[in-house]
This record gives C-alpha cells, sequence and structure tokens, in this order.
C-alpha cells in the first residue's frame, strides 16, 4: 500500500522513492525528474526494458481491444510521449480521438512532435494536467488509461477516483504498471538490474544518474498485484482483474464503471 505517515510539522509524508517527504513536496520532485529525463525518455525506456516495455504496452492496448467505430473516446493519464496513446490510435483503425493528459509539459512536448512525425496529430489533443483533478466532466470517456504513471501521482486513490468520474457508465479502466515478480530467481536478477544497472545507463546515456535511482526505487514501493486491485475497487470499479507480464515485472490491472 501507499503509507502515509506524519511529519514533525504535523504534515503527512509520502514516499519518493526510498525516501520519505511532504506530502506536498512529491510532486514537484516527480515534475523536475521528468522534466530532466524527457528528452532522453524514449532511448531510456528501450534501453531500461531491453524493449520489453513496448510487448507490454502492445498487450494491454490489445487487451483494451479499441473500438473500431467513430468517435470512440479514450483518455491516456500520464501520457508522457504518448506511447500508450499512439497504440489506441491505431488499434482502432485510425478512428479514436485520444486525449494525452501529462503534469509535465516537456514530456508532452516530445509527445506532439513524436504525433506530428506519425501524422498522428488529428486523433490526439494534449492537455497539460493533474490525474488527481481531471478538467473534464463527469462521463466524457469510453476508455481511461495510464501506464507507469499511477506510481509517480502522490495520491493515488484521488486519481483512482477521478479515473472512475470522468468514465461512463460501461466505461473500461487500465492501468499498466511495474509490479510483484513472483519467482525468486527472476526477482533477483531484476533486482540487480534494477539497482547495479540502470542508474549506470543513466549516468552514460543521459549524464545523470539520480533520476534513474528514483524510477526504480518508487517501482519497489508500489502495491502489488492484489492491494493495487483492491484500491480499484475501492474507487467503483467492477471486475476488476490484471494480467502479469514478464513474470510480473509488470502487470496491466482492468476494471470496469457499471
Ligand atoms: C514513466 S512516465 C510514463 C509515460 C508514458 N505513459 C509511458 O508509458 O511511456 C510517467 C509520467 O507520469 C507523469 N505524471 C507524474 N505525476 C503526474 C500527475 N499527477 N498527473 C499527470 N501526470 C503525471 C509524468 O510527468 C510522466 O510523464
Amino acid at each position: 500500500m501507499t503509507a502515509q505517515r506524519t511529519t514533525a510539522a504535523g504534515g503527512m509524508e509520502t514516499a519518493f522513492g526510498f525516501r520519505k517527504v511532504g506530502e506536498g513536496e512529491k510532486q514537484g520532485l516527480v515534475n523536475d525528474v521528468f522534466s530532466r529525463v524527457a528528452e532522453r525518455y524514449d532511448l531510456m525506456n528501450d534501453l531500461m526494458s531491453g524493449g520489453l516495455h513496448r510487448l507490454w504496452k502492445d498487450a494491454m492496448v490489445a487487451w483494451l481491444a479499441p473500438s473500431r467505430r467513430p468517435g470512440f473516446k479514450a483518455l491516456d493519464v500520464a501520457g508522457g510521449t504518448g506511447d500508450i496513446a499512439f497504440r489506441i490510435v491505431e488499434a482502432s483503425g485510425y478512428q479514436a480521438q485520444v486525449t494525452v493528459l501529462d503534469i509535465n509539459g516537456s514530456m508532452l512536448a516530445v509527445g506532439r512532435e513524436r504525433a506530428i512525425r506519425r501524422g498522428l496529430e488529428g486523433n490526439l489533443t494534449f492537455v497539460e494536467a493533474n490525474a488527481e483533478d481531471l478538467p473534464f466532466p463527469d462521463s466524457s470517456f469510453d476508455a481511461y488509461t495510464i501506464a507507469f504513471g499511477i506510481r509517480n501521482v502522490p495520491h493515488i486513490d484521488t486519481a483512482l477516483s477521478e479515473a472512475f468520474r470522468v468514465l461512463r457508465p460501461g466505461g473500461r479502466f487500465l492501468c499498466l504498471e511495474f509490479s510483484d515478480v513472483d519467482m525468486p530467481i527472476l526477482d533477483r536478477i531484476y533486482e540487480a538490474w534494477s539497482f547495479q544497472v540502470i542508474p549506470r545507463i543513466g549516468k552514460m546515456v543521459a549524464g545523470d544518474d539520480e533520476p534513474y535511482r528514483y524510477l526504480v526505487e518508487s517501482i519497489r514501493k508500489f502495491p502489488n498485484q492484489e492491494n493495487f486491485a483492491a484500491m480499484i475497487r475501492r474507487a467503483g470499479f467492477a471486475r476488476v482483474t490484471w494480467r502479469d507480464y514478464s513474470g510480473g515485472i509488470a502487470a496491466a490491472h482492468s476494471g470496469w464503471k457499471i
């Protein structure tokens, strides 16, 4: 679970990777991480995951199976440089309208350029906003997706309630996130890769290891599959299930607003 404690000053504390920070501090620190990595984000994703993130994203969008009817509306929260939104548009036969929402303008700027290069800008809208306070009316979207984003959000319960609010009845929630590895040998290899190799790749390729330490630490602090499913249910979603990818290194959670 996302444990919270009280600071000496009486405010709430939350996890920023392995550090405890004041609740109000976390978002600023997260924004700094993604502003620092934005330009190298896509390259680093390939290097850090050995390309696996592409397969996990393909699998989540295949599970979503976006409608090919014109007017299908999806919201991709923490959408960053656009990977999920591009896949939804392609899987819908270029019918879907996808809103890419992210709190970080640098990540969105990279996403916008990539969308133009792919000729997808007609299907996409980019919105700079917070997952905890979505600037949309109730029941606006057929689908809500969030990939590798929710563990960065300071108040996960608030983001989940917002997801529920903006989905139409019958709408689908899908979240892709790093999760709990269920095989001890794989877990040991994964731990060594995460803590020994990834920060070094960050230093070599992006000239900075600190953001990558946060990214791997934050993965370890995120609730496991079971506990995260319980949080999704508490937000009001029904038929909550998940699929593990690569032995649980990543997992996609699905829920429905009924
Ligand atoms: C690891 S990236 C994931 C990007 C993309 N979804 C992907 O899978 O490649 C995490 C993203 O979450 C965004 N983010 C962090 N906190 C957020 C918040 N409160 N609201 C919206 N986006 C947020 C960051 O700016 C960053 O772009």
